[in-house]
């Protein structure tokens, strides 16, 4: 970096996409959701107009709220210079969720941090884009000791230290350009989730298996949870379609009670699903272990609600999660998911990202590949969700050969929505909003 790049605005856009039409993104607790996502550009004063972008996600109403919460955190960056951040990225990411009187509305959960996941990351797309480098790469370009540097460890130093960090990235420090060569490759495995969404017809759902299976996936997830004789029905057209050999993810988006789950399964389970996904409340760690118990070899996964990274390492102490769903904006952005893929390595636990939403294939791709180059190391039994929803409204869309992700090449966290998208998706004055709402009303 050159000149001094200081962060001068912030624009918030609240964008909703009306995928509840087509019930794209149905689930059994999710009936009717509108693709939305809380978007913030930073602006700056460098001569090459650079801006940071970055989204949180939510399914329609209540984005706005989202929203004021991002205006809230905009007095932290506005004025300061991106080197003061980039210095010390640890450092940053505590001054930004430590306002004492913001941090009164979570900690570390809710509106407030969902607003946090939109700040830092469009703070991390600023960074990789005035370096010229795509996310996966500004980080694989760190030192180890760069990288411990960009997490906070409060309140996980039970579970993992800045030393047992330092010393896995070092582990896999001389190795790190074999991966990177292999996933230029053979791109990273993916998993689709698009065949399965529950307001789906029958001849759909045929339809897009088929399609999904010629596309090269050889994972696919359903949706379940709405009513199990309805589930048995839909798990075996889908049985039908797919074989027995590929496998089969199921999730039931939290409608279950502990033992309501632990029955349900002992019913799914002769369509041998690989994984129940949020088979409960994402808060229940105990509930969660004793699930985890009682129908393995069934995995239990868990995350997209997973509000910060002390859930998340309450689950994997309880021996309640076996595969671990890191969400990119649920939680506070890049730094607490790099503190996530430290603990995950620790327990030797596989994180495969949620991604069902817009912009989250976009930006999860990225953490996958950091964790396969310098913290897992490993693709064993990772996989990263993908759903063929809203990507024509991305600069820098994902690509996805083979049933695997690409590594991105484009500076930046491949989340920059297009202008004429958001003018056209934003809420309630954009062009489609105006017109769709003038007809309802
Ligand atoms: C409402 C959303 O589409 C959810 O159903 C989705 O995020 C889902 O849980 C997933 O795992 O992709
Ligand atoms: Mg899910």
């Amino acid at each position: 970096m050159s000149k001094k790049i200081t962060i001068t605005g912030v624009e918030i856009i609240d964008v909703r996409f009306p995928t509840s039409k087509s019930l794209d993104g149905s689930d059994a607790m999710n009936p009717d959701p509108d693709y939305s996502a809380a978007y913030v550009i930073l602006k700056t004063d460098s001569d090459s107009g650079l801006e940071g972008h970055g989204l949180t996600f939510t399914i329609g109403r209540g984005n706005e709220l989202c929203a004021a919460a991002i205006q809230s955190l905009a007095p932290l960056v506005v004025g300061k210079t991106l080197e003061s951040f980039t210095a010390d990225m640890g450092a940053f990411w505590k001054m930004i969720t430590g306002d004492s009187q913001l941090r009164w509305l979570g900690p570390e959960k809710g509106v407030i941090h969902l607003a946090t996941g939109a700040v830092v990351n469009a703070v991390w797309d600023l960074y990789a884009k005035a370096e010229g480098k795509p996310l996966w790469k500004l980080l694989a370009d760190m030192t180890p000791e760069e990288l411990v540097r960009c997490v906070d460890f409060t309140y996980i130093t039970d579970a993992v230290t800045p030393e047992e960090a330092l010393a896995m990235l070092k582990d896999k420090e001389s190795t790190k350009q074999e991966r990177i060569a292999k996933l230029k490759q053979d791109g990273y495995p993916a998993y689709t989730t698009s065949a399965g969404w529950l307001g789906y017809s029958d001849d759909k759902m045929r339809r897009l298996c088929r399609e999904a299976k010629e596309a090269g996936f050889d994972h696919m997830k359903i949706k379940v949870g709405s009513d199990l004789q309805d589930d048995m029905r839909r798990a075996a057209i889908i049985r039908e379609e797919i074989g027995d050999d590929l496998r089969l993810m199921m999730d039931a988006n939290q409608k279950w009670d502990v033992d309501e789950a632990i029955e349900n399964m002992a019913e799914l389970k002769k369509f041998n699903p690989y994984w129940i996904e949020e088979p409960t409340s994402p808060d229940d760690i105990l509930g969660h272990a004793k699930i985890a118990k009682a129908i393995a070899p069934i995995k239990v996964a868990t995350g997209e609600h997973c509000q910060n990274r002390v859930m998340f390492k309450q689950l994997m102490q309880a021996n309640a999660i076996e595969i671990c769903q890191i969400d990119s904006c649920r939680v506070g952005g890049v730094n607490e998911i790099l503190a996530i893929l430290f603990m995950a390595a620790k327990f030797n636990i596989p994180v495969c990202p949620h991604a069902g939403g817009v912009g989250l294939c976009e930006y999860v791709q990225h953490l996958s590949m950091i964790d396969y180059i310098a913290i897992s190391g490993s693709l064993e039994n990772r996989i990263i969700e993908f759903v063929d929803h809203l990507h024509e409204h991305f600069f820098d869309p994902v690509v996805i050969k083979e049933g695997a992700y690409m590594p991105p090449s484009m500076a930046g966290y491949s989340i920059t929505m297009k202008p004429e998208s958001l003018a056209e998706y934003s809420f309630p004055n954009g062009s489609y909003w105006e017109k769709e709402l003038s007809t309802t009303l």
